[in-house]
C-alpha cells in the first residue's frame, strides 16, 4: 500500500494504514462514502453536514451530546435516508462502520469550555482516543478540528504551522488549549504507530449563521447586542486582535483537507486581522449606528494577537477564504434577526 504523503515537516507513517472492511472489495458493494461527524449538531459541524449531504454518494452519521449543539441545526436532514443522528458522548467508545471521521466534538466558546474544564479535557483527550480507536478498527481516515489556541499567546506573528506556541499549561484556558495539543499528539502517535490516515486543521475564529445567540463569543455577542440595542462589550484592552473566517469558507477548507494528501497541521482561517475595537466599530456601522460601545473587564490569558499564515493551505490545498468580514457580518445579522424576531427597520 502506498505510503501516505505528509506536509514535509512531519514524519510519515511507518506502518501501512489498516485495511477497510472486506466488503469494500466486493463488486456488489454500494460505493457510498460513510462519514461520521462528531459534534455535527454544533455550529461548524452542522454547516459541514449540509455540504457533505449535497453529495448523493455520502451517508452522514452525526454523533453529538448536545452540550452546545442542537438538533434544530440538523432538522432539515432528520428522517433523510442518507442521514443518522446519534445522541452520543465521545468520551464513551462508539462502534460504527465508517470510511471518514470528521472529529469536531468539543465546546468551542470560552464560556462553555471553561464551564466544566475537566469534561473539556476528557472530551479532547479521551474523546480523540476513542475516535482514533474507531479509525484504527475500521480503517477510516480521521480529521481533527484543532485550533489556533495551540499557539497560545503567540510570540510569532502571523502564526505559521511550524510555531510551537506559547501556552499556559495551568491556566483557565488550558483545558481547551492543552487538550487540543494532546489531541494533536495522539493523532500523530496513532499515525506513526498504527498507520492511521490523519488530517489536522488548525482553525482560527470562525463565525456565521447558527452560532448560539448567547454563545459568548465576540462576533455573536456584538451582533446580538447591536440587534437588541444593548452596548457592545469590548473586553479590555480592545487592542487584542483576531482574524475572522466565514463558516462556508471554513467548511470548504476542511473538506479539501480531508480529501487531499496532506496530514497537516494546516492553518485554516482568514488572515484579515482586526482589533476588537475595530470589530465593534464595524458592527456598529453595519448593523446599528446608534448603539453604544463600552469597555469591560477581560478574562485571564486572553491572547493578544492572532493572524494565520495560510501559505500552506494555499499551496497544499489550493484554498483561501473568499468572504470578507464586511460581507459575512450582514449574512449573520440576517440569521440572528430571524431568530431574535427583530426585523430590520425601514
Ligand atoms: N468556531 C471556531 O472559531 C473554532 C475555532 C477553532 C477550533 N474550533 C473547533 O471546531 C469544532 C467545532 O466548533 P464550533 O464552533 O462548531 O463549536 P460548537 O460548540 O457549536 O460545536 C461543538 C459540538 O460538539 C458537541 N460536543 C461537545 N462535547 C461533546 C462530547 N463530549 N461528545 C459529543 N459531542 C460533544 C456540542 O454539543 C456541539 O454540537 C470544535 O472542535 C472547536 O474546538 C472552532
Ligand atoms: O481561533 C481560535 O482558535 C479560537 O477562537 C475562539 O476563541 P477566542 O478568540 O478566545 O473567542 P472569543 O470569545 O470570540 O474572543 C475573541 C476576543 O474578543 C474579546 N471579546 C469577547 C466577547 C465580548 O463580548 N467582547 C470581547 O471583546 C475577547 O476578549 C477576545 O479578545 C473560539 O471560541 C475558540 O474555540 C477557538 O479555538
Amino acid at each position: 500500500m502506498a505510503k501516505e504523503a505528509s506536509n514535509g515537516n512531519h514524519n510519515s507513517a511507518t506502518k501501512a494504514p489498516p485495511t477497510p472492511s472486506p466488503l469494500r472489495f466486493s463488486k456488489y458493494f454500494q460505493s457510498n462514502m460513510r462519514i461520521l461527524v462528531t459534534g455535527g449538531a454544533g455550529f461548524i459541524g452542522s454547516h459541514l453536514v449540509d455540504r457533505l449531504m449535497e453529495n448523493e454518494k455520502n451517508e452522514v452519521i452525526v454523533a453529538d451530546n448536545y452540550f452546545t449543539g442542537s438538533k434544530d441545526n440538523l432538522k432539515k436532514w432528520i428522517g433523510h435516508p442518507r442521514f443518522e443522528l446519534i445522541r452520543h458522548d465521545v468520551t464513551e467508545p462508539l462502534l460504527v462502520e465508517v470510511d471518514q471521521i470528521y472529529h469536531l466534538a468539543c465546546p468551542a466558546s470560552p464560556i462553555f469550555y471553561k464551564y466544566n474544564p475537566v469534561k473539556t479535557i476528557k472530551t479532547n483527550v479521551i474523546g480523540t482516543l476513542n475516535m482514533l480507536g474507531l479509525a484504527k478498527r475500521v480503517g477510516a481516515r480521521i480529521l481533527l478540528t484543532s485550533t489556533s489556541e495551540v499557539y497560545g499567546d503567540p510570540l510569532v506573528h502571523p502564526q505559521d504551522e511550524s510555531y510551537w506556541g506559547n501556552v499556559n499549561p495551568i491556566g483557565v484556558r488550558s483545558c481547551y488549549d492543552e487538550g487540543k495539543r494532546v489531541a494533536e499528539t495522539l493523532m500523530f502517535d496513532y499515525h506513526r504507530q498504527h498507520g492511521i490516515e490523519i488530517r489536522i486543521a488548525r482553525i482560527f475564529n470562525t463565525y456565521g449563521p447558527r452560532m448560539n445567540i448567547d454563545d459568548g463569543r465576540v462576533v455573536s455577542n456584538f451582533i446580538a447586542q447591536a440587534i437588541r440595542n444593548e452596548p457592545l462589550t469590548v473586553q479590555a484592552p480592545g487592542t487584542q486582535t483576531r482574524s475572522f473566517c466565514y463558516v462556508s469558507d471554513m467548511v470548504d477548507g476542511l473538506i479539501r483537507l480531508m480529501e487531499g494528501e496532506n496530514t497537516g497541521p494546516i492553518n485554516i482561517g482568514n488572515p484579515g486581522e482586526f482589533t476588537m475595537m475595530e470589530l465593534a466599530e464595524t458592527v456598529k456601522e453595519l448593523i446599528n449606528p446608534e448603539v453604544e460601545i463600552i469597555g469591560v473587564e477581560n478574562t485571564p490569558d486572553d491572547p493578544r494577537q492572532r493572524k494565520p499564515d495560510i501559505t500552506k493551505a494555499k499551496e497544499l490545498l489550493g484554498w483561501e477564504p473568499k468572504i470578507k468580514l464586511r460581507d459575512g457580518l450582514p449574512l449573520m445579522e440576517e440569521d440572528f434577526r430571524r431568530r431574535l424576531e427583530v426585523p430590520r427597520e425601514n
